[in-house]
C-alpha cells in the first residue's frame, strides 16, 4: 500500500533479494503512479528469481500474506524537517492517521489473515491505530531497526571497523525520544565505549555527535534527496522475509507490549504472524529512565492517533 519513494524501494529490494515472494501488488491512491512503478519494476524481473509484480486495487490483496503500508505524507510533505522541533515525525500523526483510517479497514476486509507491517511515519502510534482498526494483533512497525543500523554505521565509522561487526541497538520510539543503548554496544566482545575511550576525541563529544547523526539522519537524507527511502526499503524487505520464512529473527522492531500498554521497539522475535515475543534488553539506569520517557511520549502519540477515529 503506497507506491511512493519508500514503497518503490521496498519492492525493488524484495525483487533483488529474490525468491521469497511469488506475487507483489502495488496499490496507491494515485493509480497511475502504481501502474508506472509496477511497469518499471516488472521489466527487471527477467533477471530475478520468479516473481510477478503488478499494480492493482484492494481486491487484489485477497490471500496476501503480508501487507506493507507506506501510504501517507513523508517528513518533507508534512513539514517535519526541523531539527529543533521536539515533535519530529509525530507532526505527521493526524494526517497519516486519517490515511490509515481509510486504508486499514479496506485492507483487512480483503486480507483478514495478512500480517500488517506499518512503515508510514510515525510508525509506532500508527501501528497502535492499525491494531485497533484491524481488530487483531498481527501488526508491527519497522520501529527502530533502521535507527539501530544507523547506530552501527556511525560507531563503525569512528572505530574504523566494518558495520557488520558492531552490535548496537536503539529502542523505544522511532523518533526524537528514541534510546541508544550505549551500555551494551560492542565490537566483537569489547564494549564500544571502551574502544571509543582510546580515540583522541572526548567520548562525551563523540557520543553527542553520533546521537545527533542518528536522531536526525532522516532530515539529513531529506535535505539531499527529498525522501529517506533506500535504507528503509532494504529493512522492509528483510522484515517481510522474516515473516514469510518464520525466521524468529530477533530485531528491534515495534509491536504492542502489554506491560507498557503501547507499541514500541524492544528485542522483538519476528516470524510467522508477526512479532511472537518481546524481551527487555539489558540497560543501565539512565537508559531505563530514557525508555520510560519514550514510552510516555508514545502513549500520548497513540492517543492522538486514536482521536482521529472520533472526529
Ligand atoms: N518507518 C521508517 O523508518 C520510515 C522511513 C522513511 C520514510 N517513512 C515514511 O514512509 C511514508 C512514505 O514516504 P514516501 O517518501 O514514500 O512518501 P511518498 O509521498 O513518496 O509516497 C506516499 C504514497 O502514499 C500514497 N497515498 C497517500 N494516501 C493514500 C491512501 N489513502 N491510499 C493509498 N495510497 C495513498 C501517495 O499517493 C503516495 O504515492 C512517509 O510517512 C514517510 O515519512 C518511514
Amino acid at each position: 500500500m503506497g507506491a511512493g519513494a519508500v514503497g518503490a524501494a521496498t519492492v525493488l529490494s524484495l525483487i533483488e533479494r529474490g525468491g521469497m515472494c511469488c506475487e507483489i501488488v502495488l496499490i496507491d491512491l494515485d493509480a497511475r503512479r502504481a501502474d508506472g512503478v509496477a511497469a518499471d519494476m516488472r521489466y527487471a524481473t527477467p533477471l530475478s528469481p520468479l516473481v510477478e509484480v503488478r499494480s492493482g486495487g484492494y481486491d487484489d490483496l485477497d490471500g496476501a500474506a503480508v501487507v506493507v503500508i507506506t501510504a501517507g505524507l513523508n517528513e518533507k510533505a508534512g513539514g517535519a524537517t526541523d531539527r529543533s522541533d521536539p515533535e519530529g515525525r509525530l507532526r505527521l500523526i493526524a494526517a497519516n492517521a486519517r490515511v490509515y483510517a481509510d486504508v486499514v479497514p479496506r485492507v483487512v476486509a480483503v486480507a483478514p489473515e495478512a500480517v500488517l507491517m506499518v512503515v508510514t511515519d510515525p510508525p509506532d502510534p500508527l501501528a497502535d491505530l492499525t491494531r485497533r482498526l484491524a481488530g487483531h494483533d498481527r501488526v508491527f512497525s519497522t520501529g527502530t531497526l533502521i535507527d539501530s543500523l544507523r547506530f552501527r554505521v556511525h560507531l563503525a565509522d569512528r572505530l574504523r571497523v566494518r558495520p557488520r561487526d558492531v552490535q548496537a541497538m536503539v529502542v523505544g520510539e522511532h523518533g526524537t525520544s528514541e534510546v541508544l543503548l550505549w551500555s551494551s554496544a560492542s565490537v566483537g566482545g569489547t564494549p564500544a565505549l571502551d574502544l571509543l575511550a582510546r580515540c583522541p576525541e572526548p567520548v562525551d563529544q563523540v557520543r553527542q555527535d553520533i546521537e545527533n547523526d542518528i536522531r536526525y539522519a532522516n532530515i539529513t537524507i531529506i535535505e539531499g534527496t527529498g525522501a529517506s527511502q533506500y535504507g528503509i526499503g532494504v529493512v522492509s524487505a528483510l522484515l517481510v522475509e522474516a515473516v514469510l520464512r518464520d525466521e524468529r529473527a530477533v530485531l528491534p522492531v515495534a509491536a504492542y507490549y502489554p506491560p507498557y500498554g503501547v507499541t514500541l521497539s524492544l528485542d522483538s522475535v519476528l516470524g510467522a504472524g508477526g512479532v511472537q515475543q518481546m524481551f527487555m534488553p539489558a540497560m543501565n539506569e539512565g537508559e531505563r529512565a530514557a525508555l520510560e520517557r519514550s514510552v510516555a511520549a508514545l502513549k500520548k502519540a497513540a492517543d492522538r492517533a486514536l482521536a482521529v477515529l472520533r472526529e
